[in-house]
């Protein structure tokens, strides 16, 4: 077996709004071709750190160390932060995966037409490329999304609760679509709520609850002991709070 390749190191990192952490002081590797599930309670910092790793967000302190040069990265953000309520069309829609890759104002050409129809089939969604984005069902709308990462043809995905609102079937498709890219090598974080799942399809989790409680093989990380920690560590957002306690506490 090979030894496996760190693709980076989170370094003491902390991330956070205004000044407030929201993620602590986080340390620890992420391999080329993990597949690992985030997992903890509302408001624990699992949305910020995938903020962090596109660099929407700068670190208030310690940083991502990249082992190489930064991957390519595709982003699946949590539904309730899109808005694709507009009546584009689903194949323009998809289209769009090839703009990291092309650039925005390059043409489609029939190579990358073709290449959307065979992303829409792969989600089950032939025929579809005509109906306007607004004209679909929560599930349908999942699997357009998809269809347009497999086109972005990133290195390391990161899916921001990918499975929401979605029902069995959509879900049982999407995740064998998530073990095809990770067979291809692909990294991949994924934000979930459902442990059950984690622990069948996700051989790593990384369990926050602002701090880190742990992060490593699943069966390890999603133990009675850590899970009750997550859930007496998990403290509301509060804006008012000192900028980071553990920074107070090492300055003392
Ligand atoms: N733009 C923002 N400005 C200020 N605070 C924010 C912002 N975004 C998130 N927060 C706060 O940061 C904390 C972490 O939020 P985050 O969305 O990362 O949590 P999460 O673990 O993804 O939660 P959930 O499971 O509910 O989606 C929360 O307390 C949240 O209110």
């Amino acid at each position: 077996m090979q030894t496996p390749q760190a693709l980076l190191s989170f370094e003491n990192l902390t991330l956070g709004y205004e000044r407030h952490p929201a993620v602590h002081h986080l340390q620890g590797t992420l391999f080329k071709g993990d597949l690992m599930a985030v997992v903890g309670p509302n408001g624990a910092g699992k949305s910020t750190l995938l903020k962090g790793l596109m660099n929407e967000l700068r670190p208030l302190g310690g940083k991502i160390r990249w082992v190489e040069k930064r991957p390519s990265l595709a982003y699946l953000p949590q539904r309730s932060g899109l808005n694709l309520d507009f009546p584009l069309r689903v194949s323009d829609f998809v289209s769009l995966g090839h703009w990291p890759r092309l650039g925005a104002f390059a043409s489609v050409g029939r190579k990358q037409r073709q290449a959307v129809g065979h992303a829409l089939a792969q989600v089950g969604m032939q025929g579809f490329e005509k109906r306007s984005l607004d004209s679909l069902s929560g599930g349908q709308l999942q699997r357009i999304l998809f269809a347009r990462l497999l086109l972005e043809d990133a290195q390391l995905l990161l899916l921001d609760e990918p499975f929401s609102a979605v029902d069995e079937q959509t879900t049982a498709d999407l995740l064998k679509l998530i073990h095809q890219w990770n067979q291809e090598g692909r990294t991949i974080l994924t934000v979930l709520h459902d442990l059950r799942q984690v622990r069948q399809h996700f051989p790593k989790c990384l369990l926050l609850a602002r701090d880190a409680v742990a992060l490593g093989p699943t069966p390890e990380v999603l133990t009675d002991d850590n899970l009750a920690k997550a859930r007496n560590m998990q403290a509301p957002f509060d804006p008012l709070a000192p900028v980071c306690e553990a920074d107070l506490e090492e300055a003392r």
